[in-house]
């Protein structure tokens, strides 16, 4: 038996006793759970600290920017571009009175006409030699900046990305620091339209806001000047590159994929919770009814979810190492990885995103009736993750720029092959230009067990797609199409090679994850097998690609099968002890089917009871239901 798992109850009637379905789950401990919370943490002191600050493991950054129940989220992302895009002097001023909250920043780039195409923004900032200032304006309808979070009623400053126009020339997106409101009365400031756009479909908690701007001033010491400067008299220095000012993105991308992540590990909780818990149907007639997790079709729906919120942890936390290691040589302007970690962070922030978005709905889905009640925590859970297939980057559009990085990558290897190359080609598409296996060696079902065999399986199917992308754009150009049409045309092919090749990195993170475990074999044996599980789903959804070549035989993926299928009866047993090493507590999930204790039936009764519809007088019955009953009766 591990150490006792820590757990912050809802500190209701129902807490004291744990329903006997899910302690009788918790009794055959296969790991220590603790541990495995620990090493999700990244030790058992960040497990400490973040107990006594938080809410989960995965998102136990200072940004939690999806948590949802955070107020002024975009303050971080206001930060994140500040320390990205400011010089050291503009960090020095801004970041402290950001950190005392003594402004509310939020970051206004995406406008009513533009989101995606930044080239397209119309927000103009027009330098003015004659007072030092740059004038900032909203010059069309379509400029009005549209989306920013807190903008609609909470910030006071906007970091707004405006087309510099200095020196008689537009110099492309800069970003400027905008007082919005008084920082007396919070009124808007002169010049300055701002409000909220309305209703959406969820996060109701954050004021999405406009802002128009009629010819405000500000300061030329508020353009954010690491990458670029301009002097008193205009002149225009360029000290970075064309996209330099879109650094911000490509670290709240990396930074957001915790936050994403931690929201499949939510659906998974509660859902696998309240699957050893729900008890329907009989396995066989003999028996009493079944908890409905033991049918392997509810297995196959929570289980490799499970596994790709594990993954998922892994992927991030090995992204976020590569930030680390190269922001600071960006910040100093060596761009050489940056590349790299544009495309990295725009395919597996739209990755995450796509899957925990699918996987939450799945998790909802997988509960019935209980599963639409908003009571379950599920249906906002699943409308807040939906959001982030959208913001900071369209998913389509970051695919492609992923896709994009490998098209040049391979291109690169079209040019000369040798093994300097290898050793230039960036790390995460080193495979290009590996040895490639034609057939997969795989005899038996057990085979697919070895990360080995289904990382290269991986890397197979990622570099056929990425070099079958190429060959379609070179045929059609040489076809006569030229580049643009060339791409266009061969978008849909782009998009399944960005994919394969972001869920091989994933594979790949999960399983160099599991080697530095090599001391802790109890934990590292059942995440081995999520980390089998993940990867033989993917193969299982995607056999198409895998078939298509002949790497897999129909054989081979009958073995596949047996083993995942395998696989799904063995992760079952630990099935609640995973959910539990994430270590939410009952008011983060805020669910009355996920709380630790099982006690489901009680806290749904208890809780529809207490909801507004229950406690508040029927307006619809003395207006509507009383006259209809009685015309109906003097009817009878
Ligand atoms: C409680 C909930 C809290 C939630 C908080 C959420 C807050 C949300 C905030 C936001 O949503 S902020 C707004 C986010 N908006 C975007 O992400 C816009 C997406 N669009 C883009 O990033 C770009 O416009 C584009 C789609 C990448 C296209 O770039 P561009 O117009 O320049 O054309 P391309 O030809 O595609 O690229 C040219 C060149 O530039 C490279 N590149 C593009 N982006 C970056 C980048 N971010 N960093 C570095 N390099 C970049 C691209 O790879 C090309 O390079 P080469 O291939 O030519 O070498
Ligand atoms: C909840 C939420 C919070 C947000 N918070 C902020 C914020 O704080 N600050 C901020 O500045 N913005 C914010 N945004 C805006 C967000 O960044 C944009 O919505 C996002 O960048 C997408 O741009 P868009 O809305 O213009 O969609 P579009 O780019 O118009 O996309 C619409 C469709 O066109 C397709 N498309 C567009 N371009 C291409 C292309 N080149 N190739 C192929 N297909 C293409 C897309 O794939 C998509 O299917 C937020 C949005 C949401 C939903």
């Amino acid at each position: 038996m591990g150490s006792p798992v820590h757990r912050v109850s809802m500190g209701d009637t129902w807490s004291r006793q744990v329903h006997p379905d899910i302690e009788s789950e918790r009794y055959k401990q296969t790991f220590d759970v603790e541990r495995l919370t620990n090493i999700l943490d990244g030790g058992a002191q960040d497990t400490a600290l973040r107990r006594k600050v938080g809410c989960s493991t995965t998102a136990s950054l200072p940004s939690r920017t999806l948590s949802g129940s955070l107020g002024f989220s975009l303050q971080h992302i206001f930060l994140k571009a500040l320390r990205s895009l400011g010089s050291e002097e503009q960090i020095a001023k801004w970041v402290p009175v950001c950190n005392k909250f003594q402004i509310i920043g939020t970051y206004a780039q995406t406008e009513l006409g533009h989101g995606t195409y930044l080239q397209g923004l119309e927000t103009e900032a027009t330098y003015d030699a004659a007072t030092q200032e740059f004038v900032v304006h909203s010059p069309t309808m379509t400029a009005i900046k549209w989306w920013p979070g807190d903008l609609g009623r909470s910030a006071t400053h906007a970091l707004v990305q405006a087309q510099l126009i200095c020196s008689g020339a537009r110099q492309g997106m800069h970003a400027f620091i905008v007082p919005i409101r008084s920082l007396q009365d919070h009124t808007p400031l002169p010049g300055i339209t701002v409000g909220d756009i309305g209703p959406k479909m969820g996060l109701d908690h954050v004021d999405n806001g406009f802002l128009q701007l009629d010819h405000v001033r500000v300061p030329r010491e508020n353009m954010l000047s690491r990458f670029a400067q301009v002097l008193p008299d205009g002149t225009y220095i360029k000290l970075g590159t064309a996209q330099s000012n879109y650094l911000s993105m490509v670290v709240t991308r990396v930074e957001l994929l915790p936050g994403i992540t931690a929201e499949l590990q939510k659906a998974c909780v509660i859902a696998i919770r309240y699957s050893i818990i729900r008890h329907q149907s009989r396995l066989r007639p003999s028996e009493p009814e079944a908890k409905i997790l033991d049918y392997q079709t509810q297995q196959q729906k929570l289980l490799p979810q499970l596994a790709t919120a594990y993954a998922f942890h892994f992927l991030a936390r090995s992204l976020l190492e590569f930030l680390h290691d190269s922001h600071d040589a960006i910040l100093d302007r060596d761009f050489s990885l940056l590349p790299e970690l544009h495309a990295l962070s725009a395919g597996l922030k739209a990755m995450v995103s796509d899957f925990c978005t699918y996987g939450a709905e799945l998790c909802r889905r997988a509960c019935g009736g209980h599963g639409y009640s908003k009571l379950s925590g599920l249906p906002s859970l699943v409308t807040k993750v939906t959001a982030s297939c959208t913001f900071e980057g369209e998913n389509t559009v970051l695919y492609l720029q992923m896709a994009r990085f490998l098209v040049k990558s391979y291109q690169r290897t079209q040019v000369s092959l040798g093994p300097t190359l290898q050793r230039s080609l960036p790390q995460s598409v080193a495979y290009l230009t590996a040895p490639d296996l034609a057939r997969c060696p795989a005899q038996r079902a057990a085979d697919f067990f070895h990360p080995e065999l289904y990382t290269t399986a991986w890397a197979h199917v990622a570099a056929r797609l990425t070099k079958d992308s190429v060959h379609h754009i070179q045929t059609l150009m040489r076809s006569g199409a030229d580049e643009h049409e060339a791409w266009n045309r061969t978008t849909v092919i782009h998009l399944q090679a960005a994919k394969a090749h972001c869920y091989y990195v994933t594979v790949k993170s999960f399983t160099e994850a599991l080697e530095k475990l090599e001391s802790e074999p109890a934990v590292r044996q059942v995440l081995r097998r999520l980390c089998d599980l993940y990867a033989l789903h993917g193969i299982l959804t995607n056999t198409g690609d895998f078939l298509h070549d002949g790497f897999l035989s129909g054989a081979q993926v009958d073995m596949a099968r047996t083993a995942y299928l395998d696989l799904l009866l063995l992760v079952r047993k630990d099935a609640i002890l995973l959910t539990d090493a994430f270590d939410f507590t009952d008011q983060c999930l805020n669910s009355a089917l996920g709380c630790y204790d099982g006690n489901v039936y009680e806290r749904l009764f208890d809780w529809a009871q207490k909801s507004p519809s229950n406690t508040q007088e029927n307006p619809a019955y003395e207006k509507y239901i009383r006259p209809l009953l009685q015309s109906c009766r003097s009817k009878l």
